[in-house]
């Protein structure tokens, strides 16, 4: 397994993380558990903040909430200088509730109801990201009766399809997300916006996808809006003051992934959007980037006992451990490839091949297939790499399986942000009808 940020084998021959024992840790928190490594994560945020800073344009990084929204990421997130994009009114009652500076929220999402954009008028957020014409005028609406005027850029659709899974990539024509530049809704969402009085219209957002390896997309992205937003100049006299290209950029899950370094990213958008705008003699806009994945992926690591097993004589051997779809659906979703090791034997040579295998009941709840690893005992403790984006964020109860606790680890200390759900979590929101007889519940 390809060793992150902080993490090393020590010499007891554990896989050590933020200086900390995962067999210590294990044995503290319990498994499954997220292992976040702080250092990584500020490492990530300060990448991004400084590559950007290198441009010399005005930026803003906001943080993609929903690869890994907890109280904790968000305060790390403030504490980094950089702006948070939510999708719901869960997000955006997290990011409130840590004490995230609303003007620095942008809100997404190709639904928002009007609940959720009442209270994101109510807290005087910095942008909406509109994604269509009903929550424009919804969100004109909304804003009149309160008062105010909002920001927002219109979400629109480059044409431009990311090498990445069929289901993560969003830049395409046929998307539910967003305006089409080619066939004209996004030139009259603009006419229309224009018209509205409580409405005050920034710029334009593209995001073509996840876990891309590479800048063409982005390239072709910003080709396309920019000369979508000389259009608009020329014809409507209306310059934007706000480009956002959204996020995607992708992260070493196993060997074969190659991803741009951070500044790579960053320069490759910077450079095409300063000689875009230019060649259009168009005051360069300020740039916005939305980073979910290559902020928080790398960062996390699932520790898991090792339970059950059984060897199927010329097939396989399948190794069960204590969590699995539940806490991490990408391979179920996405055929998402994973690596592991044992921690508490790290330093052992691999022996055998082994498959590993949720405990929900779902013959699909595979983490990894074709692991090689020392020889595997009950009791084990496996560690898989990268789980730090859309893990818990995607985690579920299926089965009535308990959500694990987060850990952040850093210089040797470990700090609970998220707890381990409890039995009490799992049957809270359960009521039994009056008509059937009442139980008294007890907790733990
Ligand atoms: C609009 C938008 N912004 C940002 C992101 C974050 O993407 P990633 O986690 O790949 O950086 C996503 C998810 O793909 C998204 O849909
Ligand atoms: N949830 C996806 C990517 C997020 C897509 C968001 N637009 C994943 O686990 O890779």
């Amino acid at each position: 397994m390809y060793l992150h940020g902080t993490s090393t084998i020590n010499d007891r021959g554990h896989l050590q993380i933020g200086g900390c024992d995962t067999t210590d840790l294990v044995a503290q928190f319990g498994t499954p558990l997220y292992v976040m490594d702080e250092a990584l994560i500020r490492q990530r945020c300060r990448e991004y903040m400084d590559a950007f800073r290198a441009s010399g344009l005005k930026f803003q990084v906001a943080y993609a909430s929903k690869a890994f929204c907890v109280m904790a990421m968000c305060r790390i997130v403030e504490e980094e200088g950089m702006s948070l994009d939510v999708v719901s009114d869960g997000e955006l009652y997290t990011a409130l509730q840590a004490g995230f500076p609303a003007e620095r929220i942008h809100f997404h999402g190709n639904n928002k109801t009007p609940h959720e954009i009442a209270m994101a008028v109510d807290a005087r957020i910095g942008c909406f990201v509109v994604d269509n014409l009903v929550e424009l005028h919804m969100l004109n609406a909304v804003a009149g009766e309160k008062r105010q005027k909002v920001n927002i850029l219109f979400r629109v659709t480059p044409g431009v399809e990311a090498h990445t899974h069929e289901y993560i990539s969003t830049g395409q024509t046929d998307s539910k997300f967003g305006l089409d530049l080619d066939n004209g809704s996004a030139y009259q969402a603009i006419r229309e916006a224009l018209e509205l009085p409580n409405i005050q219209l920034l710029g334009l957002h593209s995001h073509i996808g996840s876990q891309i390896f590479e800048v063409e997309g982005f390239k072709l992205a910003v080709d396309k809006v920019v000369n979508f937003a000389a259009k608009v100049r020329d014809e409507l006299n209306v310059v934007f003051s706000v480009v956002n290209l959204g996020g995607g950029f992708g992260i070493r899950y196993v060997e074969g992934d190659a991803p741009l370094p951070v500044a790579s990213y960053v320069q490759a958008i910077t450079e095409s959007v300063i000689g875009n705008f230019k060649k259009h003699n168009y005051p360069t806009p300020e740039i916005w980037v939305e980073p979910g994945r290559s902020i928080v992926g790398d960062a996390g690591t699932t520790l898991y006992t090792v339970g059950t097993y059984k060897d199927i004589p010329g097939v396989r051997k399948y190794v069960a451990v204590d969590g699995g779809m539940t806490d991490n659906p990408r391979p179920a979703l996405y055929n998402s490839v994973y690596e592991a090791m044992l921690a508490n034997r790290a330093d052992e040579p691999e022996q055998e091949v082994v498959s590993i295998a949720g405990k929900a009941c779902e013959s699909g709840d595979m983490l990894i297939w074709d692991l090689k690893l020392p020889e595997v005992r009950t009791g084990d403790v496996l560690a898989v790499s990268c789980t730090g984006a859309y893990n818990y964020a995607m985690a579920s109860n299926y089965n009535r399986i308990r959500r694990p606790a987060v850990v952040f680890v850093k210089d040797g200390e470990a700090d609970v942000v998220v707890q381990r759900e409890s039995y009490e979590n799992i049957i809270s929101n359960d009521v039994v009808p009056n008509r059937m007889k009442q139980v008294s519940r007890t907790t733990k």
